[in-house]
């Protein structure tokens, strides 16, 4: 499985406010540009604390990308991934319509009425760890389903423990022109963090976008 994380922080490095509420830190170009990603993916993302902020859609914006996947022979829009530990995410959350397949990564400690829950609404519920989603396992449980291009679009817990997995190839990065602050915001990288054997990442390159900065990394496994 290749893995590419892509997030957008503001030039202190916030994903979003201490309250946790969505930020547009992208621009309009920058916003294409993630949709071109999540085209190009056999699925996208996010942690279930993203879910419960944003509920978020993670769809296709443009029709002709859409297009473009059928004639591959592949489905409109790329499957959407939970990662939701004992299922908070919500049954009527848009993560889970029918716009597209939604699987829900669990751990053994999800409680069988919520699993039936989301079942219900229409997700895949794959489980993997006990009482946090073990993520290794997790992803392989994906490739399984024919998932090889995971894009993951946050939050800053799930890019942390991805990267303390090990399991991320790609990095890509657009800093926005504005200030959040705020020591409680959440950052693109939160978790316990790395104080030591820091994840190496090797900058592939630099683009301006919007009125905003795009970083690409490529991550080293040394
Ligand atoms: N600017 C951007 O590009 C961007 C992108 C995405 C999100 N955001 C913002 O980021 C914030 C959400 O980020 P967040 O860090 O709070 O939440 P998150 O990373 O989306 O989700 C974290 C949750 O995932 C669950 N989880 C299950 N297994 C895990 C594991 N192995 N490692 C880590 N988490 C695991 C945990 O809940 P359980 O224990 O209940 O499973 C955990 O609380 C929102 O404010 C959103 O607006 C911004
Ligand atoms: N690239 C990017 N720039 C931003 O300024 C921003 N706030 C996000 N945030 C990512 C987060 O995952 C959002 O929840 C989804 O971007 C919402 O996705 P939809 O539009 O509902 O498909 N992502």
């Amino acid at each position: 499985m290749h893995v590419v994380v892509n997030a957008a922080v503001s030039a202190d490095g916030k994903l979003s406010t201490r309250r946790h509420e969505q930020v547009r830190i992208s621009g309009p170009d920058d916003f294409d540009r993630v949709d071109r990603l999540r085209a190009e993916s056999d699925a996208v993302l996010v942690g279930v604390g993203t879910v419960l902020a944003d509920d978020p859609h993670l769809t296709l914006d443009d029709p002709d990308r859409r297009a473009n996947r059928e004639r591959r022979g592949e489905e409109p829009t790329p499957a959407r991934v939970v990662v939701d530990s004992t299922g908070r995410t919500p049954t009527d959350a848009r993560i889970l319509d029918d716009a597209a397949t939604t699987y829900v990564l669990a751990a053994e400690a999800i409680a069988d009425e919520r699993r039936a829950a989301l079942e219900s609404a229409g997700a895949e519920v794959l489980v993997a760890g006990e009482e946090r989603v073990a993520l290794a396992a997790a992803l392989d449980a994906l490739e399984d389903e024919g998932i090889e291009a995971l894009m993951v679009e946050g939050g800053g817990e799930i890019i942390f423990s991805l990267f303390e997995a090990g399991l991320v190839d790609e990095l890509s990065v657009y800093v926005g022109s504005l200030l959040i602050g705020g020591r409680d915001a959440p950052t693109l990288a939160d978790g316990e963090g790395f104080v030591e054997s820091f994840p190496s990442l090797s900058l592939r390159d630099v683009s301006r976008i919007d009125d905003g900065v795009l970083l690409r990394y490529d991550v080293g496994t040394e």
